[in-house]
C-alpha cells in the first residue's frame, strides 16, 4: 500500500452517516437534528437534549415532562460522593469526573440493557451537573450544595457550583454554552463512544472512553489550556510578540484551528456574543481585550480562526470556574451527543476496526525454538492488519 493511501488521523474519511448532526465548512454551518445551533442557542439544554435523543424539539408538555424528571435525578448519589472524596485532591477534575461516572454505570442494575439506553442517557444529563459542581467545590475545601427544585438545569448547575442563584445574564450565557457543545458528528470523542459502543459495550462504558478521548488538549481538553495561554500571554499588549515566538517555536495554539472547518467554527460568533455579554456583566473589558489581540495576532500572521474552545474558556473563567473544570462542563454537555450517537450506532451497528499498515521488523525467531515442532507456519500469507 502507498504511503499517500493512508489516511492518518482519518483526515478526510466519511465513516458512516448519521442523522444527529451536520457541519458544514463550506457554509460554515452546523445543524442539530436539521435545525441551526445559533437558533437552538436561544432554548434551553433541556429542549436540546431531547432533541439531540428524539429528533424533535419537545412540546411544552414533553419539555415540562423532561424537566420534572431531570430534577428527580439531579442529586449527586451518595457512593459516587463517597468515591470522589477519597480521590486525591492532585486529580485532575477529568478523571474525577471519569471515575465518577462509572460509579454511576456499576449503580444501574440495567447497565448492560440495551433497550435502557435513553434512560440512561437521561440518568447522566442529570446527574452530571451535580458530578461536576461538586468537583469544583470539592477541589476547594467546599462542602456541597444541594439542588434546588425551583430552578431550571442551566441556573441549577451554577447554584449547586457556587452556592448562590446566578444572574439571568449569566445563566443564559451558560446555556447557551452547554447547547454549542452539545454535539458535533463524528468528532474524536463522539467516534470513541461509537468505537466502544460497536463491540456492544454498554453506554457507561462509552461515555468513560469517550470523557478520556474529551480531555486532550487537541480535543475538549483545548478550553483549559486557552485560559493557560490568557495567564500566559498576561496582558494584550504582549499578544503579538507571544504569538510571534509561539509561532516560531512550532507551538499549536490552543483555541484555534479545527480538523473540518478551516475558514472559522460556526459556533464562535454565538459564543462569543455571549462573552461579551459576560464581560460587560463582569466589568471585565480585558478580557475582550486579550481575545481580539490574539485572535488578531493570529490572523496577521496564519488563516487560522478560533475554534468555539476559544470563547469559551473565557467565558467559564469570568462565570468564577477553576480552569481545570472546564472540560468537565464541556463533558456535561457532550454527554447529550455522545448519548444519541451510541444509540444510532446500535441501531445499526458494525463493529469498527480499520486496517493498518505494518512497517516494523521484518519477520525473525526466538532463539532455541524448533520451527519444525510448531504448528503450521503462515507466515508466507502477506497480511495488512
Ligand atoms: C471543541 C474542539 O475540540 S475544537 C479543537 C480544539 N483544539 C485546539 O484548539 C488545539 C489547537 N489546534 C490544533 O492543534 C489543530 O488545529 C487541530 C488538532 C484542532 C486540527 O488539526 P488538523 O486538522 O490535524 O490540522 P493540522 O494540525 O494538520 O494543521 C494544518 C496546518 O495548520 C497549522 N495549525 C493548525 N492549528 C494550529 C494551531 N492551533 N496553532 C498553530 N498552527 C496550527 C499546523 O501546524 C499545520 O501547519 P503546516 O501545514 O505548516 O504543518
Ligand atoms: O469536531 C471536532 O473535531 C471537534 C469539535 O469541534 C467538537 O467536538 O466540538
Amino acid at each position: 500500500m502507498a504511503e499517500s493511501d493512508i489516511k492518518k488521523g482519518l483526515a478526510g474519511v466519511v465513516a458512516d452517516t448519521t442523522e444527529i448532526s451536520k457541519v458544514n465548512p463550506d457554509t460554515n454551518s452546523l445543524l442539530y437534528r436539521g435545525y441551526p445551533v445559533q437558533e437552538l442557542a436561544t432554548q434551553p439544554f433541556e429542549a436540546v437534549a431531547h432533541l439531540l435523543w428524539h429528533g424533535e424539539l419537545p412540546t411544552g408538555e414533553q419539555l415540562a415532562e423532561a424537566r420534572a424528571k431531570e430534577r428527580s435525578l439531579r442529586t449527586l448519589p451518595d457512593n459516587v460522593r463517597s468515591v470522589m472524596d477519597v480521590l486525591p485532591s492532585h486529580a485532575h477534575p477529568m478523571d474525577v469526573v471519569r471515575t465518577a461516572v462509572s460509579i454511576v454505570g456499576a449503580n444501574d442494575p440495567k447497565a448492560d440493557d440495551p433497550s435502557a439506553d435513553l434512560d440512561k442517557a437521561f440518568t447522566l444529563f442529570a446527574v452530571l451537573p451535580a458530578i461536576v459542581a461538586y468537583e469544583q467545590r470539592r477541589r476547594n475545601g467546599k462542602e456541597l450544595v444541594e439542588p434546588r427544585d425551583d430552578l431550571d438545569y442551566a441556573a441549577n448547575f451554577l447554584w449547586m457550583a457556587f452556592g448562590e442563584e446566578a444572574d439571568p445574564v449569566v445563566v443564559e450565557a451558560f446555556n447557551q454554552s452547554m447547547v454549542l457543545y452539545a454535539e458535533h458528528s463524528f468528532n474524536a470523542s463522539t467516534f470513541t463512544a461509537r468505537v466502544v459502543t460497536s463491540t456492544l459495550a454498554d453506554l457507561y462504558s462509552a461515555v468513560t472512553a469517550a470523557i478520556g478521548a474529551l480531555k486532550g488538549h487537541l480535543h475538549g481538553g483545548a478550553n483549559e489550556a486557552v485560559m493557560e495561554v490568557f495567564q500566559e500571554v498576561g496582558e494584550p499588549s504582549k499578544a503579538d510578540a507571544w504569538m510571534q515566538t509561539a509561532l516560531d517555536e512550532k507551538r499549536k495554539i490552543m483555541g484555534f484551528g479545527h480538523r473540518v472547518y478551516k475558514n472559522g467554527d460556526s459556533r464562535v460568533p454565538t459564543m462569543r456574543a455571549a462573552l461579551e455579554r459576560l464581560a460587560d456583566h463582569y466589568g471585565s473589558p480585558e478580557t475582550l481585550e486579550m481575545y481580539t489581540a490574539l485572535e488578531q495576532a493570529m490572523a496577521d500572521r496564519k488563516p487560522i480562526k478560533p475554534n468555539l474552545d476559544f470563547p469559551s474558556g473565557p467565558a467559564y473563567a469570568l462565570i468564577g470556574f477553576d480552569v481545570p473544570i472546564f472540560t468537565p462542563l464541556f463533558v456535561a454537555a457532550r454527554v447529550t451527543g455522545w448519548t444519541a450517537h451510541i444509540i444510532e450506532q446500535r441501531a445499526n451497528n458494525s463493529l469498527i476496526r480499520p486496517l493498518s499498515e505494518y512497517v516494523g521488523h521484518d519477520e525473525r525467531h526466538v532463539d532455541g525454538v524448533d520451527q519444525a515442532a510448531l504448528p503450521e507456519d503462515t507466515s508466507d500469507i502477506e497480511e495488512t492488519a
